[in-house]
């Protein structure tokens, strides 16, 4: 029978599918003591499961070869290193169970290969994962990681890190549901630049089972169970309208009076300009240049790698405006060569700009990297820097862009409610302002962003999330310069607007949101979209300012 579940809809579109399960980081296993009698029993579990993984390594290398290959590889061999066994062995002997002892053993060699130097401690990782394989083999619970399905699905999970997403096949995966994460956690920012649907902070979902049918709804935010015939072809009939209406707006972003708002694009990599530039964007907005490495968090990327990705991307925008951010490591995106290991509060700690302060030879290369890769194109490079608290701040990053021979215009994200407060005396250091959205609201309301229980506090219509937002862009505009935001606000098609009437310049989403934003504008005039913002901006609660803007939009 059909039952509903209501989580938070954070990309549009409707998905139906079986549910396949992002398997869980492994338990530790409870260090039970097991007789000695049963003590071989336990052995020979061990060394099958070790086999059964080192087996299961090497044919995923032979089916993805070249460099996945070596590494696999490598994993499998970790798996039947034959110290490991022993040590194995020797733990079930006095008393361990299969798991336990294959924890510990790997536990230790963990440590050796942390101190190892550089290239070793970089392994680490793939031993964790080696780790993880056997130990839920063991406890016969699912792998970690991305399902193997030949079939598409729909992907549940507690919730998604990049690290995690940069192995998904996007072809296989129909949509996303998540238990945790807000509208700004990355399960929800994958999903848009994906465009497929998404369902994330749904309480329960990780207790559905494995192959359920679900119809998802990431508009709504309804999930449904077990859809009946009727509610899927009501679902079709409603992705049908959604088409149509997208259909009817076309070209460069603007209010119904003329009122000229750019529509950029929110992009982790070269990978997404396909998407980008059939959706229309008119530039970039956000290159989130993180997201390249992350598959190689142990190593600062190489000149010459980063070249050609920012040339890739700048190529694609002759005449238009592409804005780079610069590396933003730490917190929810840690990179290993950048992010400290031991912080009590790694989103209050040494990220984004401030880990690149500390390391200013990742930024000189980084920075070099863009001006050699946009010498000659004709195209307008904008960089900015994440995280930037103050004027200070803003000043060492224009000064770090000047040494490195950019030609470029320089800016500031606002993400801390210190630079919305202050924005006209970062403006003194800095051509242009950026809001990300999504931080902005995780440290205006305290409020973690990958935490599903507090995503009410992370919903961009909070009041208190606008004020600022009116702050920053009304400092742009009495400066002379510009004001847009990449945040997740900025896809919201109701939002757009009034972030449009607050003063925005520019509007920077993924490509999914695109038409759906376009459509929105084009819909009111520049002076509806103000008394829209105003009504907002006078509610005491994100529901109200939704309600209150929804009807200035809509009863004119
Ligand atoms: C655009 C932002 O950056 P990210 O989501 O990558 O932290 C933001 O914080 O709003
Ligand atoms: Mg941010």
């Amino acid at each position: 029978m059909e039952t509903t579940l209501q989580g938070v809809g954070v990309s549009h579109g409707v998905a139906i599918g079986e549910v396949r399960r992002m398997g869980t980081a492994v338990l530790e296993p409870p260090a039970k003591s097991v007789p000695a009698q049963e003590a071989p029993r336990e052995q020979e579990r061990a060394r099958q499961a070790v086999e059964a993984v080192a087996a299961d390594l090497l044919a995923r290398g032979n089916l993805a070869g070249g460099e996945a290959q070596a590494v696999l590889e490598a994993q499998a061999l970790m798996a039947r290193d034959p110290e490991l066994a022993a040590d194995v062995n020797r733990r079930i002997n006095v008393g361990s169970s299969a798991e336990r002892a294959v924890y510990d053993a790997f536990a230790s060699y963990r440590e050796l290969l942390a101190g190892a130097g550089e290239y070793m401690a970089g392994r680490v990782a793939d031993l964790d994962d080696v780790r993880n394989r056997i130990v839920a083999r063991l406890l016969g619970v699912p792998m970690p990681g991305v399902p193997d399905s030949d079939e598409p699905y729909v992907l549940l999970a507690r919730d998604l890190a990049p690290a995690d997403t940069a192995l998904l096949d996007p072809s296989l995966v129909l949509g996303f549901v998540t238990e945790e994460g807000g509208p700004t956690s990355h399960s929800a920012i994958l999903a848009r630049a994906l465009g497929v649907p998404a369902v994330v902070a749904l309480a329960g979902a990780v207790e559905l089972a494995e192959g359920t049918v679900v119809a998802v709804d990431g508009s709504t935010g309804e999930v449904f169970v077990a859809p009946s015939a009727e509610r899927r072809a009501e679902l079709a009939r409603r992705a049908e309208e959604r088409r149509v209406a997208l259909a009817a707006a076309t070209g460069p972003g603007a209010t119904s009076d003329g009122h000229k708002v750019p529509l950029l694009a929110n992009i982790g990599g070269p990978g997404d300009l396909p998407a980008v530039l059939e959706a229309g964007a008119e530039g970039v907005g956000l290159f989130r240049t993180e997201f390249l490495f992350l598959d190689d968090a142990a190593a600062a990327p190489s000149k010459d790698k980063q070249i050609a990705a920012y040339r890739e991307v700048l190529e694609a925008f002759p005449g238009g405006r592409v804005v780079v951010r610069v590396l933003d490591a730490g917190a929810d995106k840690p990179l290993g060569f950048l992010t400290p290991a031991d912080e009590p509060n790694p989103a209050l700690g040494v990220r984004g700009l401030r880990s690149l302060l500390d390391h200013p030879e990742v930024l000189r290369t980084q920075l070099e990297a863009l001006a050699e890769a946009a010498r000659g194109l004709p195209v307008y490079l904008a960089v900015m820097a994440p995280m930037v608290a103050d004027r200070q701040d803003a000043a060492a990053f224009a000064e770090a862009c000047r040494e490195a021979g950019l030609r470029a215009k320089f800016g500031a994200m606002v993400e801390i409610p210190s630079a919305a407060l202050r924005a006209r005396s970062i403006l003194q250091e800095v051509e242009f302002l950026s809001l990300g959205t999504n931080d902005l609201a995780q440290y205006t309301f305290a409020a973690d962003r990958q935490v599903g229980s507090v995503a009410r506090l992370q919903d961009p219509w909070q009041p208190a999330l606008l004020d600022l937002i009116a702050l920053a862009a009304e400092a742009a505009r009495a400066e002379g310069k510009s004001c847009g935001v990449c945040g997740e606000a900025a896809s919201d098609p109701l939002l757009a607007c009034v972030l449009t009437g607050l003063g925005v310049t520019s509007l920077s989403m993924g490509a999914a949101a695109l038409a759906y934003v376009r459509a929105a504008l084009a819909g009111h005039t520049l002076a509806q979209c103000e008394r829209a913002a105003a009504a907002a901006r006078a509610a005491d609660s994100a529901a109200d300012a939704r309600r209150a803007a929804r009807t200035v939009l809509s009863g004119e």
